[in-house]
């Protein structure tokens, strides 16, 4: 028997353990800050993660917990920074933040802010409206995410085309409501009069052509229209459920694209819940949100022209 796999010991023992460096706080707090300007909104969306160290070696030895500021506060305090004092740019959020720790807490010498800013586009969706009022303007379209697919099947006499998309992100600042739906004893959900609606659209397309004798469509033309079809719907549709919004899309599609004959969607509730910041002496008038990532609702539907049986598979990408 040998002695190899033992740590080297000395004529004092093995030398003992030793903090080497440590740092801790809050990961990926999602935060959505809207501002409003009369009807036209603006919105940052970040992912933050903030980093601290400094006096910590009680905590880890000890468990003696006098120096730790919670992470639960560290993301607190993310949020009341967001309504206080906006969010400007990431760089100008991030600092402000790394000063707060460093110069409010002694124990803490060093800060880390990690922030990951998602762009938004805006849609611009001449919506129908009284004489007079402004131009809504609180439609938004996630930069970046999208894939266009398509699916062809040939059997030597006829084609099938279904075409579609993934990953479109969209947002609307307000025009969403979600009320006067069943309650059972298990029934939490307050009744919200003006919410984010925020999906990531997958959308299936089927096109009625089939036979090589008659013209194919223009796929490109095609695809760009009805993409656009599905944003106007989403964007001009005062919403009082996500199921209200996907058949408004796809009702859209088959009224305005006679090429296609059947969609299939759909849309994770992507939820934005209001932060509540009243412990912090702040008001939250729809402005600061924390974004959740699961458990997600899904509202999933196919719209076809009248007449036409439905072939696209229901499953299209979520569980
Ligand atoms: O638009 C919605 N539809 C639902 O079916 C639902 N369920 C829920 O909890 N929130 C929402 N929102």
């Amino acid at each position: 028997m040998t002695d190899n796999h033992r740590a080297p010991t000395g004529p004092a023992g093995p030398a003992p353990a030793v903090l080497a460096q440590n740092q801790y706080g809050k990961a990926e707090t999602r935060v959505v800050r809207i501002t409003r300007d009369g009807a036209t909104h603006h919105l940052k969306d970040l992912n933050v993660s903030v980093a601290l160290s400094g006096e910590m070696a009680e905590v880890h030895h000890h468990g003696r917990n006098t120096n730790v500021l919670p992470t639960d506060t560290v993301k607190n305090t993310v949020y009341a920074f967001a309504k206080e004092h906006g969010i400007a740019s990431a760089e100008g959020f991030g600092l402000l933040l790394a000063r707060h720790f460093v110069t409010t807490q002694e124990p803490i010498h060093r800060a880390r802010v990690r922030i990951e800013e998602y762009a938004w586009d805006r849609i611009e969706a001449p919506a129908p409206r009284p004489a007079g009022t402004p131009e809504p303007r609180h439609s938004f379209v996630r930069r970046g995410q999208e894939t266009r697919v398509t699916q062809i099947t040939y059997d030597g006499a006829r084609w099938e085309v279904v075409s579609g998309l993934t990953g479109l992100v969209v947002l609307n600042s307000t025009h969403s409501e979600f009320w006067g739906y069943t309650k059972d004893p298990y029934t939490t959900l307050p009744e919200a009069y003006d919410r984010i609606l925020a999906t990531e659209v997958s959308a299936r397309w089927r096109f009625h052509w089939s036979d090589d004798a008659e013209p194919a469509p223009a796929w490109d033309t095609s695809w760009t229209r009805t993409r656009d079809h599905a944003l106007q719907a989403f964007a001009g549709t005062y919403s009082l459920s996500l199921q209200q919004t996907l058949y408004a899309m796809g009702a859209r599609i088959i009224e305005h694209r006679p090429e296609i004959a059947e969609v299939r969607l759909s849309l994770p509730n992507k939820h934005h819940f209001l932060v509540d910041l009243e412990p912090f002496g702040l008001d939250n008038d729809n402005e600061v949100y924390r974004v959740a990532d699961r458990p997600y609702g899904l509202i999933e539907a196919t719209v076809v022209r009248d007449g036409v049986e439905p072939r696209i598979p229901v499953d299209l990408s979520h569980p």
